[in-house]
């Protein structure tokens, strides 16, 4: 799988391949998928077509990698410094599906830990349905004790916002950072129409789904090793505030983040690792 550069912006990327036709684009920056297409072509991953493709700047879309740190939980810059930081393909398998890039975490000021952070990415199966995995794994290198949160910021693109309901939160605590961090209880299926950004806590790994009643297509995540999931979605304002974000795109995306967040933060001593990862299986209609 040969590194490519990508002709509109001059950054690194590898394409993964799927047998069946699906097609996933990764950045060496940040480890950063960008886009998740099945086999006709479909986009199932949002970028904002307002993206800004420079690093040090984050991609606005696709699945950025935050860590060691989810939001402003932590002394770090928002979401931390693995989404900028650039990574090398470790390992990649023979059918193109499978790739492992790898960034070493220096010591800084703020972050005096020095970890390696991998991510493989995966295409696979599933029935007919395609799916996408994704793996993230800190090892800390150093001889103390590291903290960290982090989060999958998955961006899933829709129909339209209002044709979307997300299941399999029903009951489940969620923090509201539109309120300060209120603690709330969901009831029900999440539906949108205001902003959202909360973090559901100790969410089960499997029953999480988007159901997209504009295109009749579902999204399922399963996660592991991540025990939160966060919802957003910026609305109107934030969508308006936003450089690299159009101010209607917000109609047509949304964020699921299997997260290490308000459970959070984790510990990992000398030598230890965590990992925590998503599949994402897409029915289409
Ligand atoms: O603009 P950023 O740093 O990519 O963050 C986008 C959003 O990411 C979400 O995970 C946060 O919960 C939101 O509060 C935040 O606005």
């Amino acid at each position: 799988m040969p590194v490519v550069v990508d002709e509109s912006n001059g950054m690194e990327k590898l394409v993964l391949k799927s047998e069946q036709g699906a097609i996933a684009e990764v950045y060496l920056h940040g480890a950063h998928v960008v886009s998740w297409q099945d086999a006709t072509g479909k986009d199932l991953m949002f970028t904002s077509k307002q993206a800004i493709f420079k690093p040090p700047k984050a991609i606005r879309g696709g699945v950025p990698v935050c860590f060691p740190q989810f939001g402003q939980l932590g002394p770090l810059g928002q979401h931390g410094f693995a989404r900028n930081t650039k990574f090398d393909l470790l390992q990649e398998t023979a059918d193109s599906a499978t790739l492992v890039l790898k960034a070493v975490g220096d010591e800084d000021e703020k972050y005096p830990y020095p970890f390696e952070l991998t991510v493989r990415v995966q295409l696979g199966q599933q029935g007919d349905a395609p799916t996408f995995t994704q793996e993230v794994a800190a090892n800390n290198t150093g001889s103390e004790e590291m903290s960290f949160t982090a989060a999958l910021h998955t961006y899933f693109k829709i129909s339209a916002i209002g044709n979307v309901a997300v299941s399999g939160l029903d009951g489940v605590t969620y923090t509201d950072s539109l309120q300060g961090g209120q603690r709330m209880q969901q009831s029900g299926d999440v539906i949108f129409d205001q902003e959202v950004d909360r973090i559901y806590l100790a969410v089960p790994d499997s029953g999480v789904q988007i159901s997209d009643s504009g295109s009749g297509a579902v999204f399922e995540v399963h996660k592991a090793g991540f025990p939160d999931a966060v919802v957003w979605n910026p609305w109107v304002a934030k969508a308006q505030a936003m450089a690299d974000f159009g101010d209607e795109e917000y109609k047509e995306m949304l964020c699921i983040e299997p997260a290490v967040a308000g459970s959070g933060p984790y510990k990992l001593a000398p030598g230890q690792t965590w990992s925590g990862s998503q599949t994402l299986v897409y029915k289409a209609a």
